[in-house]
Formats: structure tokens, C-alpha cells, sequence
């Protein structure tokens, strides 16, 4: 294990030239730094130009966007980008001739066909004609159909399809598995997987794991491509490194065996998508050429208490505050359901604190326990409204504005677009973009937030009516769809239009709480044997195999003011333990 301790801290790093792999802990400013380094390179590179540019790549589309939120510079020569999105842009697209036949020379991908690429959800038609195919070629009935009638094994079928990723084997072959494990037999050799993927292949259909697949498999066939990355990318950064899979880190192996600039940045104890096939030993275990390894030592984000509490769960680095880091309220691990212990924080502690759970079911279990009036302003809405039609438009048109709030004006203008042209496919997409913005600068206005829903829409339709000649949906008829929109303020319906359902929540899971921070949060955790294992004796399971113990250190992470935990039950002997660790034990009453 690298003793994080140890390492030169990043600021010793000798020049902008400099390979570079930065190990740091939460909220060491690990993303803020590489803003910081990005600029430098802007400002002082000699290598950069129209087509030659920077490319900082991360692995989720919310991390990505994120980071592009935060770049505060000239973007013209930046590229940020999922590793999936960089690879079917630079390597992909521009080489797709290389991937429509394979080495025998048979068909490989409909290239003529190829559309971006997209998440797997294995379609039914696909399926049977992939068991039809099998059945023929191994020249026996199989029964394959039987999977395709009992309820439980189409759906673990599905559910296996779904799970399938590549991988090397023990000779270094590429070879398709499934990440998810399923009870019942289902067609699962190599030969029958890949005769699945050419399904897809053959209609174009390309799948985020593909795209892996083909750049590897692009970059063999011409090693060219290459020097084609690196001419284009001088400098490549690559953020949460610690998710990086064995195909990924493969990639970044040929990439930087040349001349280029290389960084890679993460934290161990943060991998958590082992699931999704990360490798976290391949960001402890690279070596390339040149490449020195540095640290960020210092926790930016949380209190000294929540650092102290943070820093008795793990040993490979240990953090500091700065100078101006406030001391904070001690760790309260609260006793009783996590719906209880949500309310108990929402009251003592603020109406802005976030629940975090590792599991879907503990997400919902807690949303549905505390659900508050407010929250249901946009269901009240479909609900009172029986012209849905014009719910979603209403709906669709205020989640532009919340695209543009996150300074996605693109994404802005494409969410209204898509309205008004629904509504008038015949206007020039000239008129439509022109009425699009008009919607969203109006709905800039604070003026217009205080409109009642009912007003903002008679305004939008009189102004698109008059000025662009465009339909709208109906105007409202007395009745509850009238009331409710009378009664509810544009402003006051914003706050629960989520632009994505994941990052606006307040109770989410801690997967799409990575990345973030938020000044007061609860962590609910399962049981009082979670509590013995991922926070009595966490220094082993941060270095552990599976994901648990890191998913709920990132959950503790993500606070700055507070941190609360809260867990259904709890032995009394843990009591003293728990305190020594500066945690104090409140048990709510039921
Ligand atoms: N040098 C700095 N001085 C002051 N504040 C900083 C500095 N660097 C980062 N911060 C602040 O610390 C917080 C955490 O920063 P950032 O998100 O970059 O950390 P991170 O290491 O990427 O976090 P994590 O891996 O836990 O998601 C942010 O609020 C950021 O504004």
C-alpha cells in the first residue's frame, strides 16, 4: 500500500511538462486543483492550438458536467469529457473504416449505421433472434424460447445481458462477461455472447462498454491512431482515476507510451464502482515513463471535528485542515429508523440537511416516509391537470430553465425546442431557437417567478402566438387544473423540477452524491454490524476487496458543517467505542 504521507505534495510538481499522479483524500481540492493546473497549462504551453488541445476526462456524464461548470476560462481549447464520449469522438469516430470488418474479414459494426453510443438495455426482438441464431449453429433444439416464456428467466436473462462488459483473460484476450450474477443457467459462453453483441453490431447499435472495446480494438489494428490522440492532445488529465477499469487503464498505458503529457488524479478510499468493473489497485499499481507521484494533504471542505473523524478511518493518508478551518460540532450517531432519524436532523439540525443511503430501497423508503407538501407541487400538478399534454409542456419548459440555471444553456435550449417544435413541426429551426430563448430569458426575469403558473403560461402563449404565429397547448377551463395553477407561483414550482432526478434530491444514494458537498448530512447505515465493520474497524474494509466500507466514507465526506449518521439499531457495548471516535449516541424515542 502507498503511504500517501510520504509523497511530495502537488505543488512541488517541477513544471506543466510533468507526468504527474496525485493521490488525495476527500475534498483535498483534487478537482480544484486541476482547474488550477489546466489554466497553467493554458497560459504557458507552447503546444496548444486550434486542433491541438487539452482533454480532461472523468467518468461520469454528472462528474463531467460538473467539472465543465467549474472551468472558469476560455473552453475553446479544452475538452472535457467522459473517457466513454473522448474515445467514440477522437478514437471511434475519425476511424470507423478500421471496425467494419473483422480480422477474417467479415462483417464486424454497421458503420453506415452508427449513431453515438447508448446505454445497453437488451431489447427483446434482439434476444430472440440471438437464441434463434444459436439454436441454429449448434444444430440441436435447446429450448432457448423457454427463457424467453417464464417470467423469472427472461427476466435474469435480461438482467444478465444488461451486466455484460469486457475483460482480459489469462492470456490477454478481450473477453465478454456479465457483471451481474444471476441464479439460473443462461446461454453465457464467449461464443454466444459475442453472437449476441453482433446483433446490435450489425444494426449499428454500439453500447457505452463497447466503445472499449472498439478503441482497444482500433488502437491494435493501427497503432497510428495513437500518435493521432496525442498529436490532438498534447496534454490529457484524468479526474477519479481510482474508477478506472482494466480496459481503460489499458488504453491510458498505450496512450502515454509516447510523447505527451499525462496526469492522473484520485483517491483510493473512493472507489465504488466495482460493480461497474473499476480496478481501483490499477491507479495504485501504474507506473508510466516519467511519471511522478505527488499528494494533496489538505481537506478544504469539512470541519476539523468531521476531518478528525474522517482521518480515524483510514491509514493510508492522514489530513489537515487550514488555517481557517472552523472546529464543528462532534459526530451524533442517531438510533432509530432512518425516516425518524431524517425527521430528527430536518428539525435540530436544518430544514437543508441531505439524506445519503446506500441502497435504492433505503432512498425510497425515506422519500416516501417524509414526504413534505412542497414535494409533491409538480405531482399535484399532473395530478390536478388532465390535459397532460400540457402538464409536461409546462413542466418541460421550466426544467429548460433549471438546464440553464446549471449553465447548460444548450441543454436549455434543446429541452424548450423540443416543445415548441412538437407543437409546430413546420416553424424553421431559426424561429424555433429564437422563441426558445425568449421563453428562458423571461423566465430569468424575476418578474416573471412571481407570476402564478396559470399567468407565466397565458404570457409564453400570447407572445408565441403573436410574434411567432405558434401553437399552444389549450388555455385552462375552470376546474382543478385552474385553481391549482392560480395557486402556485412560478418560483414556488421551480424548486421541484429536478433536471436530473439524481443530483437535485435531497435524499439520494451516496453513488450520485460523489463528487459533491453539502453543509449538513445524514448517513443512514444498515446495521449495527455496518457500524462495527465500516466505522469501528474501517481501517481494514477502506482496503477491502468490496465497496462497502468506501461507499459510506464517501456518504461521510460529502459534509462540511454537519455530520450525522443514522442507523436502525445499535449494541450498547459499541457505545464507548463509538465516543472514542468523537462520536456522541442520541436514541430517539419511537
Ligand atoms: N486551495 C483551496 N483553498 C480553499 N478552498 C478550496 C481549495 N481547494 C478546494 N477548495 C474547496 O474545497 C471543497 C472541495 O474541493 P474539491 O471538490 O475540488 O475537492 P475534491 O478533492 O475533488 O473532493 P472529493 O474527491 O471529495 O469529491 C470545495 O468547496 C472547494 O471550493
Amino acid at each position: 500500500m502507498i503511504d500517501i504521507n510520504q509523497l511530495p505534495t502537488i505543488d512541488q510538481l517541477p513544471s506543466i511538462e510533468t507526468r504527474f499522479r496525485a493521490f488525495a483524500g476527500p475534498g483535498a481540492g483534487k478537482t480544484t486543483w486541476l482547474i488550477k493546473h489546466v489554466k497553467n497549462v493554458l497560459k504557458d504551453s507552447k503546444k496548444l492550438g486550434v486542433t491541438r488541445r487539452i482533454a480532461c476526462i472523468t467518468y461520469t456524464n454528472i462528474a463531467a458536467e460538473q467539472l465543465l461548470s467549474r472551468m472558469d476560462c476560455d473552453k475553446s481549447q479544452i475538452e472535457v469529457c467522459t473517457i466513454h464520449s473522448f474515445l467514440y469522438n477522437n478514437v471511434i469516430k475519425p476511424f470507423a473504416h478500421l471496425i467494419k470488418t473483422d480480422d477474417d474479414g467479415d462483417d464486424l459494426f454497421n458503420v453506415a449505421e452508427m449513431q453515438g453510443h447508448e446505454e445497453h438495455i437488451p431489447h427483446a426482438d434482439r434476444i430472440r433472434r440471438w437464441l434463434s441464431t444459436i439454436e441454429q449453429r449448434s444444430g440441436k433444439r435447446q429450448n432457448y424460447y423457454g427463457y424467453l416464456n417464464g417470467r423469472d428467466s427472461k427476466a435474469n436473462l435480461v438482467k444478465y445481458l444488461g451486466g455484460l462488459d469486457y475483460k482480459f483473460d489469462n492470456e490477454g484476450n478481450i473477453v465478454l462477461y456479465s457483471k451481474k450474477h444471476v441464479n439460473v443457467a443462461v446461454p453465457s459462453s464467449n461464443r454466444e455472447l459475442w453472437i449476441y453483441k453482433k446483433k446490435y453490431w450489425s444494426d449499428g447499435v454500439m453500447h457505452h462498454e463497447d466503445v472499449l472495446y472498439f478503441a482497444n480494438y482500433i488502437i491494435r489494428k493501427s497503432p497510428r491512431v495513437l500518435d493521432f490522440i496525442r498529436n490532438r492532445f498534447p496534454y490529457i488529465f484524468i479526474d477519479e482515476f481510482q474508477d478506472t477499469t482494466v480496459l481503460q487503464t489499458s488504453i491510458v498505458r498505450k496512450i502515454a507510451d509516447g510523447d505527451m503529457t499525462i496526469g492522473i488524479i484520485g483517491d483510493l478510499a473512493q472507489s465504488i464502482y466495482k460493480f461497474a468493473g473499476a480496478v481501483r489497485t490499477d491507479f495504485e499499481n501504474l507506473q508510466l515513463i516519467g511519471m511522478g507521484s505527488y499528494k494533496l494533504e489538505q481537506n478544504f471542505r469539512s470541519s476539523q471535528s468531521i476531518i478528525d473523524y474522517l482521518n480515524t478511518l483510514r491509514i493510508d493518508i492522514q489530513q489537515r485542515g487550514y488555517e481557517d478551518t472552523p472546529a464543528g460540532n462532534p459526530i451524533t450517531l442517531l438510533v432509530g429508523s432512518h425516516s425518524q432519524s431524517y425527521r430528527w436532523v430536518l428539525d435540530n439540525i436544518s430544514p437543508d440537511a441531505i439524506a445519503l443511503a446506500p441502497e435504492h430501497r433505503d432512498v425510497e423508503s425515506i422519500r416516501t416516509a417524509v414526504a413534505v407538501e412542497g414535494e409533491h407541487q409538480v405531482k399535484k400538478m399532473f395530478a390536478e391537470d388532465s390535459n397532460s399534454k400540457r402538464a409536461r409542456y409546462i413542466h418541460l419548459l421550466l426544467t429548460g430553465y433549471r438546464w440553464l440555471e446549471r449553465k447548460n444553456n444548450k441543454q436549455a435550449v434543446k429541452v424548450v425546442s423540443q416543445q415548441l417544435k412538437a407543437l409546430n413541426p413546420n416553424a424553421s429551426k431559426f424561429a424555433i431557437q429564437k422563441a426558445s430563448i425568449w421563453i428562458l430569458e423571461e423566465l430569468k426575469k424575476e418578474a416573471s417567478k412571481r407570476l402564478t403558473v396559470h399567468d407565466f403560461y397565458l404570457l409564453i402563449n400570447d407572445h408565441l402566438e403573436k410574434k411567432f404565429q405558434f401553437k399552444s397547448h389549450a388555455r385552462f377551463a375552470a376546474g382543478g387544473a385552474q385553481t391549482f395553477y392560480r395557486g402556485c407561483s412560478v418560483d414556488e414550482m421551480l424548486p421541484f423540477v429536478k433536471v436530473d432526478t439524481q443530483s437535485d434530491e435531497k435524499i439520494r444514494t451516496i453513488h450520485s452524491a460523489k463528487g459533491t458537498e453539502f453543509n449538513h448530512v445524514l448517513v443512514c447505515m444498515q446495521s449495527s454490524g455496518d457500524i462495527e465493520r465500516y466505522i469501528l474497524d474501517a481501517k481494514a474494509k477502506l482496503e477491502a476487496p468490496s465497496d462497502e466500507g468506501r461507499v459510506y466514507y464517501v456518504g461521510f465526506s460529502r459534509a462540511k458543517a454537519n455530520l450525522i449518521i443514522g442507523v436502525p439499531e445499535l449494541k450498547d457495548k459499541l457505545i464507548s467505542a463509538l465516543y472514542k471516535q468523537g462520536i456522541n449516541v442520541v436514541r430517539l424515542q419511537n
